[in-house]
């Protein structure tokens, strides 16, 4: 056959293994703003990705959900299926969820898939989540006004091997979204 001369420009195309960032912290830790700013900054790299959002989430994919542990451990198992399908089909993923036990955060992993799941903790001591109590859930909770409320009267489990910690009452959320993004960018080529 005869060489028709033509020949496809060589690209660098990264082999992207698509990962599931999942932040676990408390409410008003920061998860919402680092993860939306880490969805922000891979987009800008040319990754594509999704933010999944619990807070988000309850008000569609599990709207039927409430904060019992069975809904909360429901609600996760939803999510990292989801994610488990959006690394399928190439996209990485970060997912945002107090998720507050240690067993269904095992769980996620394992939905995920051990390889592909980087569990990123947002360690804000709970003084700093109560005073910034952007969405003023603390403060209803201790009034008597919203029962199980992680960190006053529901449990979080801190993660005892998370891949990632990060303390947001240490830096300012460009700092902790440049510390996710070099951490991640590690991770997925
Ligand atoms: N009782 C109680 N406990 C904790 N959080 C509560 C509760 N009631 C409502 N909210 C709001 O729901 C958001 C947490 O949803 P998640 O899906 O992340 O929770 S979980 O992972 O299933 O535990 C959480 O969002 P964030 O503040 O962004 O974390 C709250 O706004
Ligand atoms: N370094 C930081 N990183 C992230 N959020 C911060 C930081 N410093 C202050 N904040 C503020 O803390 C609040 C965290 O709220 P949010 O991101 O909704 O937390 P969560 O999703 O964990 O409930 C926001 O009002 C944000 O502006």
């Amino acid at each position: 056959m005869q060489d028709s001369g033509i020949r496809s420009t060589p690209r660098h195309t990264p082999t992207v293994i698509p990962r599931t960032i999942w932040l676990t912290g408390l409410s008003g830790a920061g998860k919402s703003t680092l993860a939306s700013g880490l969805g922000q900054q891979l987009k800008e790299a040319g990754y594509a990705c999704y933010v999944l959002d619990g807070d988000v989430l309850r008000n569609g994919l599990c709207r039927d959900l409430g904060f019992s542990a069975e809904d909360r451990s429901e609600n996760i198992r939803r999510v990292a299926e989801v994610a488990r399908l959006m690394n399928e089909a190439g996209i990485i993923v970060i997912a945002a969820l107090i998720s507050p036990y240690q067993a269904d955060r095992l769980m996620a992993r394992n939905i995920v898939g051990t390889e592909r799941f980087i569990e990123a903790y947002i360690s804000t001591p709970i003084a700093v989540c109560e005073s910034r109590d952007p969405k003023g859930l603390y403060r209803r909770a201790h009034a008597g006004e919203l029962q199980g409320f992680t960190g006053v009267s529901a449990p979080y489990e801190h993660p005892e091997n998370p891949e990632v910690s990060i303390n947001t009452a240490l830096m300012p959320p460009a700092h902790c979204v440049a510390e996710l993004m070099r951490h991640v960018l590690d991770n997925v080529e």
